[in-house]
């Protein structure tokens, strides 16, 4: 820009003549009856000056300044040069000043413009002549103008700022922090709009997610916008700053968990907390997760929720110290007086009963969260160094998930009871990061091996586990003073008898005669090794049931 531009900071521009044209006329009466006392001619269309009109507040109609008819059922009302060029006149510069003169264009100082409800018609299940009717035109355009003309223009968006508006009119206009404050949130709600009405052709209108003439369910391109939600004290380290951000769209979930107790969430408690509330969430029945570092220590189901805790928690006693707790069900005053004494991070559940809530909240750190769903959405995405990742979200509903569709590859058939733990251990193995072997018995998980870079350490690690870390749940384990006092205590020989359950298949035979050898008498894992043959046989010789699912959970 060549010509001279006096722009004095902080220079309000006084709210003279507003342009008003709304779809959700909330707030609308009394934002015009206090434009009007403040001496602001308002400009409007169709309904909104219908509405301004009934109040009894004057008003000058669109027409009357384009001088043509709003058209094509409201396709065309303000898409005229008499409104824009008084929207995007930028009357810092003498030559648009005197160009407005000699066209008799009257520049606007305010835009009040909110959208057709392109969103919402979508969601309702309209057909698609009714959503593409509901893409706003006129309105973003005032909305950018008036954005890009901030020095000169102040534009609204929500609602919520009418009495923002109000104040401003009656005080000598906007400064210019705040029109560019108000510029900034315009182009995040037209940029949101375009995001929904493109994801939407590009998913609905105009599927373009074919390779090769096949459908891959992922489009040739794919937005996305977010809201901050909170600044988090730091990241996964002191060192990295965090913040957390939601999308507005999808199910609620952990990141609008309502927060009845305790600190702030940091950033590991968000992890956790969700890797968590997905493992209490694969079973049907009641179910706890202990979390630490993203991985169960400990998964229990029972026939009430303080049972499937107390089972979740004899896993290992010694890790559950400092970790998130997922029920999910509401969390019972029982389960609240065994889980009180253990040093807790978080605790989330659907809802906690009032004396739950009073007994946790004796601790004033621990942060109890009531979550309201639990969907994770269609994909998952992690980011690449360049890029990103996106895949289908692991559920557990594929048909190898169903020990119906089981095959018996090695042993007797599992009776029902060993069955309905095979079925446990498979459902909670997921859970673990991969390489994961999961030992299990009555419903609740005795050994974990998560993590190794080989199945046979993995197999090793929840051996030794079980064989050593089973403790009473009630040991004070706070009051104790940490978790080593408790470490080796009443360590019971859990791994014999128990199941256990493999989130892939066995390389060779080693790791599953780890298992064989401490005692584990049946096994699930998806198959299709090229060595099967082998563990086959080696279970065979051990007379140990084995399932293959045909399936397979890794989670990396
Ligand atoms: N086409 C246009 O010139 C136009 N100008 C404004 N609108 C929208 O019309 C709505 C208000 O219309 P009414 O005042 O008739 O209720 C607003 O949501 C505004 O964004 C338009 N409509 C859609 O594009």
């Amino acid at each position: 820009m060549s010509q001279n531009i006096v722009e004095p900071v902080g220079d309000q521009v006084p709210l003279r003549r507003a342009l008003v044209s709304v779809y959700d006329k909330t707030g609308l009466t009394e934002l015009a009856t206090a434009l009007h006392a403040a001496g602001v001619e308002i400009v409007s269309t169709g309904s909104t000056a219908r509405t301004i009109a009934e109040a009894g507040v004057p008003v000058t109609p669109v027409e009357d300044v384009t001088g043509f008819p709003e058209c094509l059922d409201g396709r065309v009302k303000t898409l005229h040069p008499r409104v824009h060029a008084g929207v995007l006149a930028d009357r810092r510069l003498a030559s648009h000043r005197e160009e407005l003169t000699e066209l008799g264009v009257a520049p606007f100082d305010l835009v009040v413009v909110n959208l057709y409800p392109f969103t919402q018609t979508v969601a309702s299940g309209a057909g698609v002549d009714e959503c593409v009717e509901q893409i706003d035109i006129g309105g973003p355009t005032m909305v950018r103008a008036a954005a890009k003309n901030h020095p000169s223009v102040a534009v609204v968006v929500d609602p919520s700022r009418y009495d923002d508006v109000a104040r401003a009119a009656a005080g000598g206009g906007f400064t210019l922090v705040e029109r560019r404050a108000l510029a900034a949130q315009a182009f995040r709600h037209t940029a949101t709009y375009d995001v929904a009405v493109a994801s939407w052709m590009g998913n609905v209108l105009a599927p373009d997610d074919e390779v090769d003439g096949t459908a891959t369910g992922f489009p040739g391109w794919v937005g996305a916008t977010w809201d901050r939600q909170a600044v988090l004290r730091y990241g996964e380290n002191p060192h990295q700053r965090a913040a957390l951000y939601t999308s507005g769209y999808g199910e609620a979930g952990l990141a609008q968990a309502e927060q009845l107790h305790g600190k702030a969430m940091s950033y590991n408690n968000y992890v956790d907390a969700d890797a968590a509330w997905r493992a209490a969430h694969d079973h049907v029945g009641p179910a706890v997760a202990v979390v630490k570092h993203n991985n169960p220590c400990g998964i229990g189901t029972g026939e009430d929720i303080a049972e499937a805790h107390r089972k979740a928690h004899a896993c290992d006693p010694v890790s559950a110290y400092g970790g998130v707790v997922a029920a999910n069900r509401p969390v019972t005053a029982a389960m609240a007086e065994q889980l009180a004494p253990v040093f807790t991070e978080v605790v989330l559940a659907p809802d906690f009963e009032a004396a739950a809530v009073e007994i946790l909240s004796r601790k004033k750190n621990v942060r109890l969260l009531r979550v309201a769903g639990a969907s994770r959405g269609a994909v998952e995405t992690r980011p690449i160094s360049g890029g990103l990742l996106m895949q289908a979200t692991d559920r557990i509903d594929a048909p190898g998930d169903d020990p119906a569709a089981w095959t018996l590859a090695a042993g007797p058939a599992a009776d029902e009871a060993t069955l309905a733990d095979l079925e446990f251990a498979w459902r909670a193995v997921r859970a673990v990061k991969s390489n994961a072997v999961l030992l299990a018995r009555d419903g609740a998980s005795v050994g974990v091996g998560m993590g190794q870079v080989n199945r046979v350490d993995s197999c090793r690690l929840a051996v030794e586990r079980a064989n050593t870390l089973g403790t009473p749940v009630t040991s004070d384990v706070d009051a104790a003073g940490g978790a080593e006092n408790v470490a080796g205590a009443a360590a019971p020989e859990r791994a014999r008898g128990a199941v256990a359950a493999s989130d892939a298949f066995f390389p060779f035979a080693d790791g599953l005669q780890v298992l064989v050898d401490a005692g584990v008498r049946a096994v699930v894992q998806p198959g299709g090794s090229i060595r099967d043959e082998e563990v086959v046989a080696a279970a065979e010789a051990a007379g140990v049931t084995m399932y293959f699912t045909g399936t397979r959970h890794f989670a990396h």
